[in-house]
């Protein structure tokens, strides 16, 4: 049976990030997706030009829509924008034991604000503990850990930090500190262990909604049952292949192509999961 999957998450009206974007990989990645969002965004390529956040309470409703009916096999949030909502929507989550992956959305690439600078505390407190994973870019992880990133030893500590609030896994992504020829996504697990994900980077500024599509495979990869750690790596192809193939859409950061999984990587494995 086809594997259910839930994104908590903005919308973006450009179609490239947040619910859209989540929608799309998990169609692509053959699982079932369901949403529940958490504010509209008038949204293009060149950037958001104003937020309308959705009531809390409706958020927990339309999760509680979803729990009520479907057997949810992993779920993502994207951007919450309030400490309110974050708290809400902790609340309803803490006690359903669904593998829960994390990205902490908090500013656009065009640098609108996707979360309020007095919510970082709640998702430190109620959001952190209860992640599975944790997908941070290094300005997210600096605000987060407080820790100013400008060498390895710099991404050690903040790595620490973040594990320390409670998530299993945190994936510190992109990180180009050595190597500007490199995406790498370090990967740090609460026993110690470290991975580090390494493709070409790409020279294109079609980058918009990366970071969602990325944790939104990693959710699909999840709920189909592969290990975290294979869910990162096929997730890293996912997203390798949709930059690669940019679609030339829009007047700004473009979007990145779904269908360049299906048509260039995945040619027989998505049957393993
Ligand atoms: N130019 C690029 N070339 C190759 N991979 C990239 C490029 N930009 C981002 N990625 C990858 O896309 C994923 C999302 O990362 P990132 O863009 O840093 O997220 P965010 O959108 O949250 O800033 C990561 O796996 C990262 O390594
Ligand atoms: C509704 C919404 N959610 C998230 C992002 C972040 O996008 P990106 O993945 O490019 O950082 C966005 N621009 N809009």
């Amino acid at each position: 049976m086809i594997s259910v999957t839930m994104t908590i998450a903005g919308s973006d009206s450009g179609g490239g990030a947040g619910i859209q974007a989540d929608l799309k990989t998990f169609q692509e990645l053959k699982t079932f997706g369901t949403s529940s969002i958490t504010a509209l965004t008038a949204q293009n390529t060149l950037g958001v030009q104003d937020v309308f956040p959705v009531e809390a309470s409706f958020i927990v409703k339309q999760i509680n829509a979803i729990l009520e009916d479907f057997d949810v096999k992993a779920i993502k949030t994207g951007m919450l924008f309030s400490s309110t909502i974050i708290r809400e929507v902790s609340n309803r989550l803490k006690d359903t034991k669904i593998p829960l992956i994390i990205d902490p959305v908090m500013i656009a690439k065009g640098g609108a604000t996707l979360l309020q600078s007095d919510a970082i505390d709640a998702m430190i407190q109620d959001l952190f503990p209860i992640a599975t994973i944790i997908t941070p870019n290094i300005p997210e992880a600096e605000a987060i850990s407080g820790i100013a990133i400008k060498s390895e030893d710099d991404l050690q500590l903040a790595a620490q930090k973040l594990l320390s609030f409670g998530p299993q896994v945190v994936i510190l992504k992109g990180g180009h500190l050595s190597d500007e020829s490199e995406a790498i996504d370090r990967v740090y697990f609460q026993d110690g262990t470290t991975l580090n994900f390494t493709a070409k980077r790409l020279p294109t500024k079609d980058t918009h909604g990366t970071g969602c599509t990325f944790s939104a495979a990693i959710t699909a990869f999840i709920a189909r049952g592969f290990s975290i750690e294979d869910a990162i790596s096929e997730a890293k192809k996912y997203i390798h292949a949709a930059i690669s193939h940019g679609l030339n859409l829009g007047h700004g950061h473009g979007p990145t192509n779904h269908f360049a999984y299906n048509d260039h990587v995945n040619k027989e494995m998505v049957s393993n999961g």
